[in-house]
């Protein structure tokens, strides 16, 4: 259990670097292996998701060091991974699993994938599915974890996706590469574009047609390793941008934060919603990044539907609080993904939101939030239900409220930003 900081007398003030981008941290370590040659990462996020990737690939006989947050990948080549005698443990990381299967339906030889209680309740047919077209061969458990990969020839299709998602958009790239003709994916609604970037830096054939969802990918079995920093993580700056947004007297500025399109529909919603925030973009040859500089503002409430949501899903929590603080009533729909992450978030944010005496109703796919009813503390006690983002919208919360509050499950933060609470404390 952990005391939550309560209202801060003067707000948040100072300037942060928040650790790497989660999605470019994993592509990194992935791309890297398949390569030829050295690849150098800074800033590397060395949060347990990386880590499980990072491991995951050293299993299968890619040499990896990591010195701090830079890690070198001696790249094998896409014909290079060896199989691994035991299962890959792949951790609560759901980009891990997704990729590493669509990666390794095209080896020559079988793995078995497995993962902690959070990540086994997750869904893996809709990548194993998209990936029998192609000619994949996966056992699933009850479409769970643990999944069996045996390798095959795998040949290009022309997919039409099912779900709005990169983890299976990622998959069917990093298949594609080892098919025998090209590949054309069709995606729901533009999700992150990591996958695409990167994979172009790092030497494949890969376009993405003037509509934003048509995909072509190239069979490339020849990538050459890359430098790159890494950004920092649009999804951990969005905690800062929301706590000085809703904290009063606040002004703070976060350093180099990956600013992709993909990746920034908080930023489009907290301007929105009258937000103060002021971006200064800097030059960059990769992933465009810049400052942002945050200053308490009255919000005003906000309505987000389907379109709005891939840019802004693991920001949901975020913009469930920003509402539940802003003059009027807001409605968020369209967010039923939120369901299939390393918790029900919905469940978990109307269920921890009522602690703090917040008039949200749920929705099957999202909330609707009246933030101009007080807040008044039901219990003080809240839940991370295992759960890093719920975990990291909860110490934001606490900020809110005078009265302590304690945290169960504090540690998920170490899924993807083990400095969280530090962090917060040097802004405070
Ligand atoms: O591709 C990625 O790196 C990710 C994609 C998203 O998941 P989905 O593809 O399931 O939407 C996101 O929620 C996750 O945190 C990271
Ligand atoms: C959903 C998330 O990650 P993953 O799917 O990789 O477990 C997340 O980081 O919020």
């Amino acid at each position: 259990m952990r005391a939550l900081k309560s209202k801060p007398a003067a707000g948040l003030h100072g300037e942060l670097t928040v650790p790497g981008d989660k999605s470019i941290s994993h592509r990194g370590i992935m791309l890297g292996a398949i390569s030829e040659g050295t690849t150098t990462l800074t800033h590397f996020l060395t949060s347990a998701d990386c880590l499980s990737t990072l491991a995951a690939f050293q299993q299968l006989g890619v040499p990896i060091e990591r010195q701090g947050t830079t890690v070198n990948v001696h790249g094998v080549g896409l014909n290079g991974l060896k199989a691994s005698s035991t299962p890959l443990d792949m951790g609560n990381s759901g980009t891990t699993t997704r990729l590493i299967m669509g990666l390794l339906s095209g080896q020559p030889f079988s793995t078995t994938l497995m993962g902690d209680a959070s990540l086994s309740k997750r869904p893996m047919k809709r990548v194993s599915e998209p990936l029998a077209t192609m000619g994949a061969d996966i056992t699933t458990t009850d479409g769970h974890l643990p999944v069996t990969i045996r390798g095959q020839q795998l040949h290009g299709v022309n997919y039409q996706l099912k779900v709005a998602s990169a983890q299976v958009k990622s998959a069917l790239i990093l298949a594609a590469l080892q098919a025998n003709e090209p590949t054309t994916l069709t995606e729901l609604l533009p999700t992150r574009d990591h996958t695409e970037r990167m994979l172009t830096a790092f030497g494949g054939e890969i376009t993405t047609a003037d509509d934003g969802v048509t995909i072509t990918v190239q069979p490339q079995p020849h990538l050459k390793g890359q430098s790159m920093t890494v950004p920092g993580d649009m999804s951990s700056a969005a905690f800062f941008m929301t706590a000085a947004s809703l904290v009063p007297g606040s002004e703070i500025t976060l350093k180099d934060v990956g600013l992709n399109h993909t990746r920034t529909g908080l930023l489009d919603i907290l301007n929105a919603m009258g937000g103060k925030i002021s971006v200064k973009s800097q030059p960059t040859n990769g992933e465009p990044i810049g400052d942002l500089t945050i200053q308490t503002a009255k919000l005003e409430p906000i309505n987000i539907g389907k379109e709005q949501i891939p840019a802004v899903i693991d920001e949901l929590p975020l913009v469930a609080l920003l509402a539940a603080k802003a003059d009027g009533v807001s409605r968020i729909t369209g967010a039923e993904e939120l369901r299939v992450k390393e918790t029900d978030r919905i469940s978990a944010i109307v269920s921890e939101f009522k602690k703090l005496g917040i008039a949200i109703e749920e929705l099957p796919d999202g909330f609707v939030i009246d933030g101009r009813k007080p807040w008044y503390v039901v219990d003080p006690v809240l839940d991370a239900h295992d759960d890093h983002r719920i975990g990291m919208v909860l110490g934001i919360a606490a900020l809110l409220v005078k009265t302590p509050l304690q945290l169960k499950g504090a540690d998920s933060v170490r899924i993807s930003y083990p400095e969280f609470f530090d962090d917060l404390d040097q802004l405070l």
